[in-house]
């Protein structure tokens, strides 16, 4: 299937492209060959002015609406997604170079299942009735909070625009979305099918742009609540501007998520753990296991099978699915990892494998292991976002949880070991908002996304996700007489 990566025009508003190339542009470029594949242009304070006009007005339509007629729309969508994945994932590819064998499995299909999911609970978001002496009572009414910004990263397009767009809308918001000016591509397709399910013209808006595109929707007095999906740097700033206007946040944002593996781990399980926690959309996964605290008996044998089972890497064309390993996203991401590496062999890590850019079109960086990792060592302590995995040996639960949490970032954090008991104890201990027992990167719909520490506030998807779209509102009813002082 070959698709059109150039979009009808940069931006989605009212239920229509809409373009302005007063904007600054932006190539959009693949990162398998380094080529130009799309150009869009930032959008012009008018354009933001005219995407949040569209959205104001669309909310009220759409809040106006019962939760099950909302919840229909949702899922008309997740359904025209799901017929289209192959496109969609071919674009996710052009947009973010992972392999379509990714993509085919992890991005439209992960956006449809929160469509789906939270388009059915949308006709169950009620209130409760709180009964009082004298047959007084409260009810509460649970309300939308209006208009939404949502802002995403690069690593995830079509993900991120999904996981924030479902939940906002659910709870009768509506959203203007700002993609990432590396991906603006997927999140259009996301906004033209909206349309086509039946959404009020003006409830998902999308426009382009950097960070100063991001920053006037934060601050823009219209906007009740704001869903970064980004750094913690970002992070910081976006909430900071949100807190101007005591405005509705929740921040996505990176980590250094440690996975211990106990001598008792069954090995296979562990090296795969660490290879989908490391080497996944080539690293650039924001809950990575990018520290992997190894038991010293069984880590000469981690690392063995680690190494043979990194053979079964197949770097290639991302479009081709035999293909499981893709380039990074653009010179700019290769360009950080290069650093890194280099900091961690300078620094006296020992580079087990990999390293090296590829020379070759695009930004090829190949799986890269270092061992003898300390916990100084700058390639463990920050979060590198590329395919580079840290081994660093532990002998005692004790001390491996205290290194394991010794960190700002508490996005994630796993465990690989056959004995229950300690594997509860340990995830208990963890300082990290989501983790994995004998398991790793698992982002079910039906469980809460998010961070502690600096990797974030607020979750995303499951019910939790309600309580950061919503707002109660408790009304007071008085049956009995109602006395006052004089
Ligand atoms: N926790 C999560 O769910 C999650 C998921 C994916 C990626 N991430 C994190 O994202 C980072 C990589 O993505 P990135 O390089 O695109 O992040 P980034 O912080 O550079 O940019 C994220 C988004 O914020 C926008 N932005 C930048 N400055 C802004 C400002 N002042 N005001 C408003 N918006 C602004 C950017 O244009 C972009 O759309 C990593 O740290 C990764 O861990 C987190
Ligand atoms: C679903 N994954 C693979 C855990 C990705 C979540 C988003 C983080 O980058």
């Amino acid at each position: 299937m070959s698709i059109n990566t150039q979009p009808t025009a940069s931006h989605y508003i009212g239920g229509a492209y809409v373009e302005d190339t007063s904007g600054a542009p932006i190539d959009v470029v693949y990162g398998a060959t380094g080529e130009v594949i799309a150009r869009v242009h930032a959008a012009t304070p008018a354009i933001v002015d005219r995407a949040l006009e569209a959205a104001t007005a669309a909310q009220k339509t759409w809040a106006a609406m019962s939760g099950t007629e909302r919840g229909r729309v949702l899922r008309r969508a997740a359904d025209l997604i799901r017929e289209r994945n192959r496109e969609l994932s071919i674009l996710e590819t052009y947009d973010t170079g992972k392999p379509l064998q990714e993509t085919l499995v992890a991005d439209a299909t992960s956006g449809a299942d929160a469509l789906e999911y939270f388009g059915g609970l949308a006709a169950s978001l009620t209130g409760e009735t709180i009964p009082l002496a004298g047959g007084d009572m409260v009810y509460t009414l649970r309300e939308p909070l209006g208009v939404c910004v949502g802002i995403g990263a690069w690593n995830y397009p079509t993900q991120i625009a999904c996981w924030k767009a479902a939940p906002a809308l659910a709870c009768g918001n509506a959203m203007v979305f700002k993609p990432s000016e590396t991906t603006p591509l997927c999140a259009l397709k996301i906004a033209e099918i909206l349309t086509e399910a039946g959404a009020p013209p003006g409830l998902f808006n999308v426009v382009q742009g950097m960070g100063e595109v991001g920053a006037a929707l934060v601050t823009d007095p219209r906007v009740a609540k704001v869903s970064l999906t980004g750094s913690v740097p970002t992070g910081k700033k976006v909430y900071a501007a949100a807190a101007g206007e005591m405005k509705h946040v929740t921040m996505e944002l990176g980590g250094k998520s440690p996975i211990i593996v106990f001598d008792d781990a069954d090995l296979e399980d562990a090296v795969s753990g660490a290879i989908l926690g490391n080497f996944y959309s080539s690293g650039q996964v924001c809950s990575n296991g990018t520290r992997v605290f190894v038991q010293t008996g069984i880590r000469d044998a981690f690392l063995k099978r680690l190494t043979e089972r990194l053979a079964g890497a197949v770097l290639g064309d991302p479009l081709d699915e035999a293909t499981n390993f893709g380039p990074m996203v653009s010179e700019g991401q290769i360009g950080i990892v290069e650093r890194y590496v280099r900091l961690g062999i300078e620094e006296g890590a020992e580079l087990v494998t990999g390293g090296a850019r590829i020379e070759r079109d695009g930004y090829w960086m190949p799986p890269t292991v270092f061992a003898g990792v300390t916990d100084e060592m700058t390639i463990a302590r920050e979060e590198i976002f590329g395919p580079v995995m840290c081994v660093l040996d532990f002998d005692g639960e004790d001390e491996v949880m205290a290194r394991a949490n010794a960190t700002e970032f508490g996005l994630a954090a796993g465990v690989f070991t056959r004995d229950l008991a300690r594997a509860h104890r340990v995830v208990r201990g963890f300082e990290a908002g989501t983790c994995f027992i004998n398991s790793y990167n698992d982002a079910p719909v039906e469980a809460p996304f998010g961070g502690v520490k600096m990797s974030g506030v607020g979750r995303e998807n499951s019910k939790a996700a309600i309580e950061h779209y919503s707002q109660v509102k408790s009304v007071y009813l008085r049956l009995s007489p109602l006395e006052a002082p004089f």
